[in-house]
């Protein structure tokens, strides 16, 4: 909308207002399936201070002496396997989720898409919505749990933005959604459904979040209890009395303790002691992604197969399908009251 008030002068520049815009943010993916895109790309996530919480004097060093010579090449590697023809799954499936939440919500909304590392950046997208008039951005990081790692280096991301503003929009930030019925409902929905298509019964069905430094518990971080209460309001929901439910935590990185139990580890303890049959979800990640599809999906598989597994699913997120789409409309559509 183009407001021109009649009190203006006809040199003032026509000012675009009155509009809503809603950003979605996931965490970010390198631009290729090459060690240069993935150095660039982990250069950016591993300096985040939210990320990785050792002093940079420390941990600069190693990140730039270690890390980004020996990483890139053996992730660009993984990234290559999961590769679609629409780029990094990741990016490809944010930006499905965007245009399905666009058309859901219709024209009185603007909905944009931003990776917290990487692009499209949080920064030109808020300033896409301002060119597009909006006053009233709600900005949705699309985490279901919280930490600092998470929600919050989004938040910073958009102050920086917001910081070097003269005219800012209004702010409203989604809460995280971990224990929310319309989430714990639309993955049981969704769980379910793909637990029923299976060729096989489960005994096990794995639960598993990205891990975090054990510390970052210790220091008052939620995401740990967070993670567990999804997982029990989860197990409850599905209601499958002959299905015994697993929380675990994957993708350790670095020396540090992290939390514990590790995918890893119980996918090889579970075959050892004799269940054969698995599946695994991922209730954590909003979108599939490299952490799903390849550490999940294939090393998963590998690792459980050659402890003695005989049968392996994993399962998808919930991405940008009926069940997840309904769901994230009505979180936006409730955080949106009074400005809709
Ligand atoms: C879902 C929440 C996530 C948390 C919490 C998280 C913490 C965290 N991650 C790393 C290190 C890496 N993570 C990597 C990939 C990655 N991480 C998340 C989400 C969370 N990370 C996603 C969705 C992805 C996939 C991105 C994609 O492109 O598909 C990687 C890169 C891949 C690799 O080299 O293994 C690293 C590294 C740390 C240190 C951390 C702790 C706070
Ligand atoms: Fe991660
Ligand atoms: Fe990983």
């Amino acid at each position: 909308m183009t407001w021109q008030p009649q009190s203006l002068p006809a040199e003032h520049p026509p000012v675009k207002s009155g509009s809503i815009g809603v950003l979605l943010v996931n965490l970010g993916t390198p631009d290729a399936p090459d060690a240069r895109s993935v150095k660039r790309y982990l250069a950016e996530f591993l300096s985040d201070r939210r990320v990785v919480e050792i002093p940079p004097l420390v941990w600069q060093p190693i990140l730039r002496g270690i890390i980004l010579n020996t990483r890139p090449k053996k992730s660009a590697h993984a990234y290559s396997q999961v590769w679609t023809e629409r780029g990094s799954p990741l990016a490809a499936i944010t930006a499905e989720q965007a245009s399905a939440l666009q058309a859901r919500l219709g024209e009185a909304v603007r909905v944009r898409h931003a990776m917290r590392y990487g692009r499209p950046s949080i920064g030109d997208e808020l300033q896409a919505l301002m060119d597009e008039g909006c006053e009233r951005i709600l900005l949705a990081p699309l985490y279901p749990q919280y930490s600092g790692a998470t929600t919050a280096t989004v938040v910073d991301k958009a102050a920086d933005k917001l910081r070097a503003m003269r005219w800012q929009p209004a702010l409203r930030i989604l809460p995280p959604y971990h224990d929310d019925p319309l989430h714990i409902d639309a993955l049981a929905t969704d769980l379910g459904a793909q637990l029923d298509a299976l060729d096989f019964v489960p005994e096990v069905l794995l639960l598993s979040f990205h891990g975090m430094p054990e510390r970052t518990l210790h220091l008052g971080d939620p995401y740990h209890c967070q993670c567990r209460k999804t997982a029990r309001l989860l197990e409850a929901a599905l209601s499958r009395p002959g299905l015994r439910v697993v929380t675990t935590f994957q993708s350790r990185f670095g020396r540090a303790k992290w939390l514990e139990p590790a995918t890893d580890d119980t996918l090889e303890a579970e075959a050892r002691a004799g269940t054969r049959r698995l599946a695994v979800a991922a209730p954590g990640f909003s979108a599939d992604c490299l952490e799903t599809l390849e550490e999940l999906a294939i090393r998963g598989r590998e690792q459980f197969v050659e402890a003695g597994g005989t049968h392996y699913a994993a399962l998808a997120c919930l991405n940008a399908g009926e069940v997840g789409m309904t769901m994230l409309e009505g979180l936006v559509r409730r955080e949106l009251a009074g400005w809709l």
